[in-house]
């Protein structure tokens, strides 16, 4: 894969974000991995509208229960004492989420599993409150929350628009059956135009989230894309010296906080400008294919990693891993590609070969004191004759 102005989704079809880029999601569902790293990113993405929605929650409901009360006569004071019950359990929710999204890490982990329920719950109690204003043909009504909370689910909270849809759904559907069973019949031709204002609301709102959420997730798609592109090598594959630096420098942090080795192994293809000179610079290209392929079959464990760190330099991290394990490494690595024989018409036993330092962490070390012990051990490898390995102490070995 080159990476060219001319590039298309088809070219990184090699990554999860290419393919689906390629694979299309109109039904605004991703592979399930991905679907999963969508949510994650969803949700920090909407942690400070959350809070928002929260406190407006708190102050709208806040500010009519106060203009109920005092400001609006009313001549019921039973009925007001039912209102008042209700609005506290419309503005609970709120309350809750502000402080669960400050104290609580769980919420924040989980939040986009509840908030659907929280706002089902204060869609209900606000399409109970409509009704009861109905049922009461009280001059003064603050009502029609319910097409607010309809209007709002679809935005700012953080919700899949297959979430948002359920939520607006699901509170039209109560309320449709709320007040069938409490309304009187000659009052429902008036709820009836109150939800099809409701059905309205959710149309629009439905519409403009399904346009905004295909494009949070082909944003997602892109800005995943270009991660990757930065952290790998286009014509190996594999991550490039960056990232693999970066790695070296995590893995060996969790090392010392899991007490375990750590080896690295620099491999180097023998007398790849020869190579080149003689088959030229596109089969030098595909060598280089060819053993990036070889090289990351070795690195089988999560956290092991096969990286470009050169023009024909590679490297191996092995966490978890004595210098003996690295050294059967690099005797299975010899191993493999003398069974390829990948024919080398300027090298001395006729076939590729490679030379490979070995390293493993010692007390103190820090990750560019440990590639220059790889490197160093490279260096004597191709010293003592090439196509072997070499670890620090012991004399090199022949492949
Ligand atoms: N085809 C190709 N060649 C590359 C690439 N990157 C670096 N090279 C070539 O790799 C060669 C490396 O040559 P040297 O550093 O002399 O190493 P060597 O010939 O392998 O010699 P030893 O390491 O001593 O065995 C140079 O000729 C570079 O042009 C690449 O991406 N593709």
């Amino acid at each position: 894969m080159r990476i060219t102005e001319h590039s298309s989704a088809a070219d990184f079809s090699d990554t999860p974000y290419g393919r689906q880029l390629l694979r299309g999601f109109r039904l605004l569902l991703f592979k399930p991995e991905l679907e999963a790293e969508f949510r994650r990113f969803l949700d920090r993405q909407a942690r400070g509208a959350q809070r928002v929605a929260a406190l407006l929650l708190i102050v709208a409901v806040g500010g009519y229960l106060y203009a109920e009360r005092v400001l609006v006569p009313h001549d019921d004071p039973q009925w007001l004492s039912r209102l008042t019950v209700l609005r506290l359990v419309e503005l609970s929710p709120g309350v809750l989420v502000l402080l669960l999204s400050f104290f609580s890490k769980t919420y924040q982990a989980r939040a986009n599993q509840l908030f659907p329920m929280l706002l089902v719950l204060i869609g209900v109690v606000a399409a109970i409150i409509d009704i009861q204003y109905e049922l009461a043909a009280q001059p003064y009504a603050f009502r029609y929350g319910a097409g607010l909370l309809i209007i709002s689910s679809f935005f700012f909270l953080g919700m899949t628009f297959w979430h948002s849809l359920l939520c607006a759904l699901s509170i039209v559907a109560i309320d449709v059956f709320m007040a069938s069973q409490i309304l009187p019949s000659d009052r429902l031709p008036e709820h009836w135009i109150a939800v099809s204002y409701y059905l309205l609301l959710l149309v629009i709102g439905a519409i403009s989230r399904y346009v905004h959420e295909y494009s949070q997730r082909q944003q997602f798609l892109m800005r995943k894309l270009l991660g990757w592109v930065a952290a790998h090598d286009a014509l190996s594959e594999l991550p490039n010296r960056r990232s693999h630096d970066e790695a070296l420098r995590q893995r060996l942090a969790q090392a010392r906080r899991d007490d375990v080795p750590v080896s690295l192994l620099l491999l180097d293809l023998d007398d790849f400008k020869a190579y080149n000179d003689r088959l030229g610079h596109p089969a030098g290209d595909a060598l280089i294919g060819e053993f990036a392929r070889l090289l990351a079959s070795f690195a089988r464990r999560p956290l092991d990693q096969a990286a470009r760190v050169g023009g024909e330099e590679f490297a191996l991290l092995l966490y978890d891993c004595t210098e003996d394990a690295a050294q059967q490494i690099a005797i299975q690595v010899l191993a493999a590609l003398r069974r390829q024989a990948i024919a080398h018409p300027a090298s001395a036993q006729g076939r590729v070969g490679v030379s490979i330092g070995i390293a493993t962490l010692q007390p103190g070390q820090n990750a560019g004191q440990l590639y220059s012990a790889a490197d160093a051990a490279l260096y004597r490898a191709k010293q003592a004759g090439k196509n072997r390995f070499a670890g620090p102490d012991e004399l090199p070995a022949a492949g």
